[in-house]
């Protein structure tokens, strides 16, 4: 039943070739029509070339005989079937040349559609190793479905020319084709049934195979280097490696010596079917029913035939095995993920009025069942420096998560002005809160760029770039690199400038102050600033968002008494909250930490 099932959508995913066509034309319409042009006019050469060849070897038997020879008409021939052989190489390398840019443009274009798609993924679906599969097998098809287009253009040329080739046989003699079909059939179906299991594994081997690339990935990479040298891990991830790989391998080695061991044994079906025609043909000949000419041109159709048959046909199953993952690709593309109904949102929010209010608020993350947050309830009222402070695992930054609506509660609801988040666009609402995160990402491209992302439609605003380079003191360290905001950062690429873990905050920090976003929350993106510079980056942080609203999640005490209130959690739920004094006053967790943090600074 399921194999039924499998069968049905091997031809079923076929039916998304005509979108991948039309959406190749589009890419460049003009390319694309001349391709399909030069394809037409290359199809019908093999043909003509067959038949001037015929009539060469004709009058030449002719001419032979003749006393007073005539060679004007056999030159002629000659001349055409020169000029053919020209045409067929010119034709061949523009077909070659317009496949190219063609797959080099559908590549670009349907890369930048999946970053696209993918931007508009929940996180909580990126979490998600089924969804995260599907998204892996739509990538590949992005870089290696490019030979799909030149492989449907191909087939529908080729089987012009054996229409072509056909008329000829059925011309002289239809009981040829009868021949063809018996030495022809056997390797169609054996083609079709090994498409359909290649993908099968390949399919059921995703999971594995983003394993392997992840190995290959920690195994060879800039970043993990350090560590996998110290501990010797080099051992143990190319063991790892193998034993994956080389399950992998013995799987695909079966399939692959099945398919080649049939394959071969149907060909020899297909040689024998060859030499009866031919011994056919040589009989009529010698017969005197078909002259010299006739005979190599049914012996040069029926070879050229069957070899174009035969590359047709496997290369069909070719086209049906790139039609599934195309399937993949537009089934990635064609999912809705906005949930967004226009009519049902209210316009904006354009600021931030009075308070936002968490609400007996509870979560816990997809495919888990334990509550991460139980019960939250506060207020953060405009204007005010809210510091979160807990032990790590609290819910700190889940919490975030929440506010920012990168996931929504599993109970209770957030209120912005009194209003439920969700009734808000999510793209506006998002637009009112700036994060950096303490897992920020370093951009391998330029230091202007690493700040200006927090805020990429100023991209261009350098007096802004630099002014928050210099509140948040990246100012001093990019003035020191060579080619200083214009300097590549990471060693990934050529003259990429390294920095150290503080620089890197102090670079990563400047896109808060980038954001015009009224709310602004610094998720612990100071750990590595040392004591002197985190305390002067948190001073001038308060000041400067002295008109708008932050949330600080630090473990430093020196940085969170400056906020106005303390909300300390603990499992998941409110323990606490107040000023740094009234907190202090209470024999709690937060005095308990202060104190603790406190004695370590004194011994
Ligand atoms: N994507 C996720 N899926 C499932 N569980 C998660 C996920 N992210 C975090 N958790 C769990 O949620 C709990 C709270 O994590 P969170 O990152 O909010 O803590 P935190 O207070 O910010 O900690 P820290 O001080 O270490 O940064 C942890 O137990 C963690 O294991």
């Amino acid at each position: 039943m399921a194999k039924a099932r499998e069968k049905k959508s091997n031809f079923a995913s076929l039916k998304f070739v005509p979108r991948f066509l039309s959406k190749v034309y589009h890419t460049h319409p003009g390319l694309f029509l001349a391709n399909v042009f030069l394809r037409l006019l290359k199809s019908l050469i093999p043909i003509a070339l067959l038949w001037v060849g015929k009539e060469i070897i004709d009058e030449v038997i002719f001419q032979v005989d003749l006393d007073a020879k005539d060679l004007t008409r056999l030159y002629w021939l000659i001349g055409i079937e020169l000029v053919l052989a020209i045409f067929s190489d010119v034709f061949n390398r523009l077909i070659g040349l317009t496949d190219g840019l063609l797959g080099d443009l559908y590549s670009n274009t349907s890369s930048i559609e999946l970053i696209q798609k993918t931007a508009k993924v929940e996180l909580a679906s990126l979490e998600d190793s089924e969804f995260y599969d599907k998204l892996e097998r739509a990538r590949q098809q992005t870089t290696s479905r490019v030979s799909l287009m030149s492989n449907v253009l191909a087939q529908i040329q080729d089987i012009i020319t054996i229409i072509s080739l056909i008329s000829g046989l059925i011309y002289f003699y239809p009981i040829l084709i009868l021949l063809l079909v018996i030495s022809i059939i056997p390797s169609l179906i054996n083609e079709l049934k090994y498409s359909q299991s290649t993908y099968s594994l390949q399919k059921s081997w995703t999971p594995e195979r983003r394993e392997l690339d992840y190995m290959r990935m920690i195994g060879a990479s800039d970043i993990t280097a350090k560590e996998i040298k110290l501990f010797g891990l080099a051992d143990f991830i190319s063991n790892t490696f193998k034993r994956i790989s080389d399950k992998y391998y013995k799987a695909n080695k079966k399939l692959s010596i099945k398919k080649s061991l049939w394959g071969g044994t149907f060909h020899i079906l297909g040689d024998l079917a060859y030499y009866g025609a031919y011994v056919f043909i040589v009989l009529k000949a010698v017969a005197g029913f078909v002259t010299i000419g006739d005979l190599t041109f049914l012996a040069g159709s029926f070879s050229r035939l069957r070899s174009q048959l035969q590359t047709v046909f496997s290369r069909f199953s070719n086209i049906t095995e790139s039609a599934m993952y195309l399937q993949d690709y537009f089934e990635f593309i064609d999912m809705d993920f906005s949930g967004e109904n226009p009519e049902q949102y209210r316009e904006g929010p354009t600021e931030f009025k009075h308070s936002i209010r968490f609400e007996n608020v509870s979560f816990r993350y997809p495919q888990s069942d334990k509550n991460v947050l139980s019960n939250i309830s506060f207020d953060l009222i405009k204007g005010e420096k809210l510091a979160l402070v807990g032990e790590n695992g609290a819910g700190k930054t889940t919490l975030i998560k929440l506010l920012l609506r990168l996931y929504d509660p599993t109970e209770g609801q957030i209120l912005m002005d009194g209003v439920p988040v969700q009734e808000y666009r999510k793209q506006a609402y998002q637009k009112m809160l700036g994060a950096i995160f303490q897992d920020f990402v370093k951009y391998y491209l330029t230091a202007k760029i690493n700040i200006a992302v927090g805020n990429i439609d100023e991209e261009h605003n350098t007096e802004k770039i630099k002014n928050a380079a210099v509140q948040s003191l990246a100012n001093d360290v990019i003035e020191s690199l060579p080619e200083g905001y214009n300097q590549g950062l990471g060693r990934r690429f050529r003259k990429g400038a390294e920095l150290s873990g503080g620089q890197w905050q102090k670079i990563a920090l400047a896109r808060a102050y980038m954001s015009d976003a009224p709310i602004i929350i610094l998720d612990e993106p100071t750990s590595a600033l040392d004591a002197r510079a985190e305390s002067q980056v948190f001073q001038r942080f308060i000041a400067l968002t002295e008109d708008r609203t932050s949330i600080i999640i630090s473990h430093r005490f020196s940085t969170v008494r400056m906020a106005d209130r303390i909300l300390v959690l603990q499992n998941g739920q409110i323990l606490e909250m107040g000023t740094h004094e009234e907190l202090l006053a209470k024999p709690q967790l937060y005095a308990e930490l202060f104190e603790l943090q406190a004695e370590g600074y004194r011994e």
